[in-house]
């Protein structure tokens, strides 16, 4: 059985590796239900001068916890809360403690539970963006923290309770995976008070949900429950509200237990297929990485700082 502290759970992983030779086919053999499922212990609080997020770390489970504080407009964004959203981003990206990433919201009892329901429109300008007064020109900053989540190397997991709505949808979809509480609704309002997000907002949500689903989410506006939600294959799994926590504690430590490069890998493929150039770019880059790890690679280095032509070819492990 999985004990509460076992964070590494070697358990889980030695299920794969049974010795008999006669057992049958089971999909329990991935031993993804020994992983521990307890709630995650954030000891490390960097909010520091944060105003619309909290910002946490695990050292023990390997994450990061960046959340909208914003309760009283159900986490509607301002500029604020994008640029601290991305500055966060930034620092968990960097740090070598953090494997995974989850974006959720800070759920209080005396407010509805909200996951983001989009730009906080009370700061919406008419002159082309938000704006709160932290910044020189309105822009529209959530399509960069978009970009900056899908170019992230490490897994991004939404956690989403109560309403995930007009630019917090999207951004849920821009996460790696989502884990959604019973009590989470979904749905684009755009169309209804002016407005559209014509990137990822339209089409990755036509990849994920199919042509006619997603123009029926956009056309209508209509909200969509959790379990709608996750038949249309918009999110990845939906929990009891108070079993939320401890299923995201298994997604997390299951993911750290992983190769981080290969996981980094997938998710760069995965987007490629869609973020053209520039995902091709970010796929080349992880071959780069790696490639600048390599005998063959050091050696183009050392011949150029040396002075004298490269003997790539004397280099056992280039066998191209
Ligand atoms: C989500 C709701 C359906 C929930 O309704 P409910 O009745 O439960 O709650 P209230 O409506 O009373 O809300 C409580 C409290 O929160 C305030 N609030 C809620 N949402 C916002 C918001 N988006 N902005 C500002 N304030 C908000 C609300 O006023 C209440 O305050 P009180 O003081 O009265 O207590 C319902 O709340 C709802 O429909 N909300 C609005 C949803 C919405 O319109 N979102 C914006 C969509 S557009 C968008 O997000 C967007 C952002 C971008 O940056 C884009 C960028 C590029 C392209 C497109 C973009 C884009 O479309």
């Amino acid at each position: 059985m999985a004990t509460p502290n076992s964070s590494a759970d070697p358990a889980s992983m030695a299920a794969a590796r049974s010795s008999s030779k006669t057992a049958p086919p089971t999909p329990l053999r991935d031993g993804f239900h020994l992983v521990p499922s307890h709630p995650i212990n954030y000891d490390l609080n960097l909010t520091n001068t944060f105003q619309d997020i909290t910002y946490h770390i695990s050292t023990s489970d390997h994450c990061a916890r960046i959340a909208f504080n914003r309760p009283h407009v159900l986490h509607a964004f301002r500029p604020t809360t994008i640029n601290e959203i991305r500055h966060a981003l930034d620092q968990a990206q960097d740090d070598t403690r953090v494997s995974v990433i989850l974006l959720t919201s800070n759920i209080v009892p005396e407010r509805t539970p909200a996951f983001c329901a989009g730009g906080d429109q009370t700061v919406r300008s008419s002159d082309g963006g938000y704006d709160d007064g932290s910044e020189a020109v309105p822009r529209l900053r959530v399509l960069d923290l978009q970009i900056q989540m899908r170019r992230c190397p490490k897994p991004i997991v939404a956690v989403v309770r109560g309403y995930a709505i007009g630019g917090g949808h999207i951004l849920h979809m821009c996460a790696d995976l989502t884990l959604a509480g019973e009590d989470a609704v979904f749905g684009q309002v755009g169309p209804r008070m002016g407005s559209v997000d014509a990137g990822y907002g339209s089409v990755h949500l036509a990849r994920m949900v199919g042509q006619k689903k997603a123009r029926e989410i956009w056309f209508l506006c209509r909200y969509y429950s959790a379990q709608e939600a996750l038949q249309m294959g918009l999110i990845n799994a939906v929990f009891k509200n108070d079993e939320l926590e401890g299923e995201v504690g298994r997604w997390v430590r299951r993911m750290c237990m992983l190769s981080p490069t290969a996981l980094a890998v997938a998710k760069a493929a995965i987007n490629a297929d869609q973020d053209g150039s520039a995902g091709i770019s970010l796929m080349g880059g992880h071959i780069t990485r790696l490639f600048y790890m390599s005998d063959e690679a050091k050696e183009g280095r050392e011949a150029y700082l040396e002075g004298r032509a490269p003997e790539f070819r004397k280099i056992p492990q280039s066998k191209l």
